[in-house]
């Protein structure tokens, strides 16, 4: 069974008097399989890299040569249960984030996994706020890459060690053990732990009823797969037509470096796709906030839904004068993708300067931080669309999505889940996609475990993918 932790102490690391959390009592824990104690023995990290620039997957108007990559991370347990995370990179500087996945592995080997769950607020709270390393942040940049593939690793272990897959896991947790997992500081000025509690409590009712519906239907998705900045208008025509074929009816294109391209690109995706299907634009940080906001109006004719990062990620009042200046002509801001922390979503949402909350399953500090920013867009009544576009991040994000609905915001109305077709096949579970909807995963896990031989053949540098391309 559970030890609890006891009370100011985390993995027998004590904390400050103001960093102590409300620990679990013991009627609220779940069932680990009692006989095992899943000790946390080693933790490896490997850079693994696909070289996806060489066809401009991925591309956009800022990431011109991005190969999708990860800081993959296996926990072994002494149980031999492994869990497995990753953080999304974009190729040179995955080293980078392996060392500072390093450089916190000392802070999980030797903790058991009860230990960590029962007090997983105060873990969190441990992994981030580090009394030398929270200089490198505080929870943003690189180390927060590096604590996001952590804890994904220890989630994914957990939900192994439930039998579930992660999404179930939350669905089935008690409102009091998922408020439990969120660390609340800098953000109770807009969401206190009575209040997130409230809203899931009051969720409760209707939830099986989702839950069947999600396993039936599926979560709703739109692709980016048609429309990388780097293809040309053939592939584009020859991609959207199929995807037509395929049941998609929401796309996405990217945009910003040329204007006329971006009107040429984006008419003939209109015209493909009709009136009534669904299109976004995403120019990825491109511009400052004027000239998004003449860019954009330019592309008003095409009708689309939303701009996505429409100039720097960390302008929250820049976004809210583009939110502003383009609402009357019906089209909203997204972004998040490059959104550090929760405190900056805080403020995105108090400055009304997004209309789409796009969470990331690698960039916030893993389900934790994600689980306080979907309750937080719930009370601002602003849905999420997660991002996806990366390796691992569709099979990761759509977990939190299934339990966004299932257990928070209990709606579908503007809401969809990105989906990029790349990769899929290098992973033990990919996710499945039927007539455009994510169908909810079945195996154990949070679905970010790979295949040892792609693993292996895509490491950088020694893997064979690797030694051929620096050879050429
Ligand atoms: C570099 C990535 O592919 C980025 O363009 C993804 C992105 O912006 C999205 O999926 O949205
Ligand atoms: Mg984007």
């Amino acid at each position: 069974m559970f030890k609890p932790a006891r009370h100011g102490e985390v993995g027998g690391v004590s904390l400050q008097r103001s960093q102590q959390q409300k620990p679990l009592r013991s009627h609220d824990r779940l069932n680990l399989c009692a006989e095992m104690s899943y000790k946390i023995v080693n933790l490896r990290v490997r850079d693994v890299r696909f070289p996806t620039s060489l066809e401009q997957h991925g591309s956009d108007a800022m990431h011109t040569d991005p190969d999708y990559s990860a800081a993959y991370v296996v926990l072994d347990t002494d149980s031999g249960l492994k869990g497995f995370g990753l953080t999304f990179t974009l190729g040179k500087g995955t080293e980078i984030v392996l060392c500072a996945v390093k450089a916190l592995a000392g802070l999980v080997i030797g903790k058991s996994l009860q230990e960590i769950v029962s007090n997983f607020r105060g873990f969190y709270r441990l992994l981030t706020s580090d009394g030398q390393m929270r200089w490198l942040g505080p929870e943003k940049g690189v180390i927060h890459l590096a604590t996001a593939a952590v804890l994904n690793a220890v989630w994914d272990l957990w939900a192994r060690a439930e039998g579930k897959p992660l999404w179930k896991l939350l669905v089935d947790m008690d409102p009091k053990q998922i408020v439990s997992c969120i660390d609340f500081r800098y953000i109770t000025d807009v969401l206190t732990e009575e209040e997130a509690l409230d809203i899931l409590v009051k969720a409760q009712e209707g939830k099986k009823q989702r839950e069947d519906q999600m396993l039936k239907e599926g979560y709703p998705a739109y692709t980016t797969s048609c429309a990388w900045l780097g293809y040309s208008d053939q592939q584009l025509k020859q991609l959207c037509s199929d995807a037509l074929k395929s049941g998609w009816t929401r796309f996405k294109v990217k945009v910003g470096a040329d204007l006329e391209d971006d009107i040429r690109r984006c008419r003939l995706i209109r015209k493909m796709i009709g009136p009534s299907s669904t299109l976004m634009i995403d120019a990825n940080q491109r511009w400052d906030v004027a000239e998004a906001i003449s860019w954009v109006s330019r592309l008003a004719e095409v009708k689309p839904l939303w701009i996505e990062e429409p100039t720097s990620p960390d302008d929250i009042l820049g976004h809210a004068a583009i939110s502003k200046a383009l609402a009357p002509l019906g089209i909203g801001v997204a972004t998040g993708e490059q959104c550090h922390n929760r405190v900056m979503f805080k403020q995105f949402l108090q400055a009304s300067a997004l209309q789409f909350i796009q969470i990331d399953s690698c960039r916030l500090g893993s389900v934790n931080e994600n689980l306080a920013v979907l309750l937080m867009a719930y009370k601002f009544q602003v849905p999420v669309c997660p991002h996806a576009g990366g390796v691992g991040l569709c099979e990761l994000v759509q977990h939190l999505i299934l339990f966004d609905y299932i257990c928070v915001s209990a709606d579908l109305r503007n809401r969809m889940c990105e989906y990029v077709d790349h990769l899929h096949e290098h992973f033990t579970s990919p996710v499945v996609i039927q007539d455009a909807h994510y169908m909810p995963p079945k195996d154990p896990g949070y679905s970010c475990e790979m295949l040892e031989e792609s693993v292996n053949r895509h490491e950088y540098p020694e893997g064979d993918i690797w030694k051929q391309e620096i050879q050429k």
